[in-house]
């Protein structure tokens, strides 16, 4: 059995992408550039936002962090998204979810042009997923999952994927790319029936409900490889994934813990994407 090291591919994939950022500042003068969008006083956003832009300075990109107030309205949340889509130093644009319950996230996300849209949250983007165009942005959740598993010599054509969750962040992309890898896939989610029966099925099983411990060893399949995109926390506070780490693991050939699996790969991504745009936009 292997744990596979989130941290370390990420940090690869994010080492690789300051060598291109690098590379363009010699020439050009250019720089990629993220703004990061944050509503409120949420103290786990606010973690993530500081990570995000941490991760700008680390690898060189120029990046913007927008403080609004909680009170804001969505006007005004609409305006600064409007000036930002205007931005020629800005090729990302990030509005930290969850926003406050007054303003609607639809509306905000799908207010981001399309060629910043680096979360790939708008239905463009999502779209060009399920049809396997290469020109717009994978969400980097799903995105990161594919990563993980090529880059861990991961044989995913021909396999059976069974997934559980199916939002619209990482459930239904995570259909349209696995597809694309050959893989054969099956979606499970509040509804499905004989849960257990189906995810024993999967020759990589990857978890996103959003219940600490949802996936016990009953349910898993000998050999296979588990991918745990749960962030929960238990009732000590302690950040735990969707999967019962300690008895499914035995079992698996593969599985990602949490802390340092997924969750990692998911600002790598952001990183890949934005300075994918960049590179689009010379
Ligand atoms: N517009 C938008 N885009 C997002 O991508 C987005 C969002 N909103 N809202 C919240 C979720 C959550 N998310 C995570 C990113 C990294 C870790 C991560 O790096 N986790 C570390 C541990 C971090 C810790 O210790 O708290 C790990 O799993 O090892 C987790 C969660 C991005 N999200």
């Amino acid at each position: 059995m292997v744990v596979i090291d989130g941290k370390k591919i990420s940090a690869e994939i994010k080492e690789e992408v300051k060598k291109e950022v690098a590379k363009y500042k010699g020439s050009a003068g250019q720089t990629p550039g993220l703004a990061v969008v944050l509503v409120g006083e949420n103290p786990a956003s606010k973690v993530y936002v500081n990570s995000k832009v941490k991760s700008c300075g680390d690898l060189g990109f120029y990046s913007e962090k927008h403080v609004l107030d909680e009170n804001s309205s969505e006007k005004e949340v609409l305006e600064l998204i409007d000036k930002l889509n205007e931005n020629e130093k800005i090729h990302g644009i990030l509005v930290q979810l969850p926003l406050p319950k007054h303003i609607d996230e639809k509306k905000v996300t799908n207010r981001i042009a399309s060629e910043k849209d680096v979360d790939g949250f708008k239905p463009e983007n999502l779209g060009k997923v399920m049809i396997g165009e290469d020109d717009g942005f994978k969400s980097c959740t799903p995105y990161g999952v594919i990563e993980l598993l090529k880059r861990s010599g991961i044989e995913i054509a021909g396999k059976d994927a069974v997934i559980v969750g199916r939002s619209n962040i990482v459930g239904k992309p995570l259909v349209g790319l696995l597809i694309s890898e050959s893989a054969t896939v099956t979606i499970c989610h509040s509804r499905t029936k004989n849960l257990a029966e189906k995810t024993k099925q999967a020759d990589i099983l990857i978890a996103a409900v959003g219940k600490a411990g949802f996936i016990k060893k009953d349910m898993v399949k000998e050999g296979a490889v588990v991918i745990d995109v749960g962030i929960n926390r238990n009732e000590a506070g302690k950040l735990c994934g969707d999967v019962e780490f300690d008895e499914v693991a035995p079992m698996t050939s593969a599985i990602t813990p949490v802390p340092g699996g997924v969750g990692p790969m998911t600002i790598a991504m952001l990183m890949k994407n934005t300075m994918e745009s960049f590179k689009r936009s010379l």
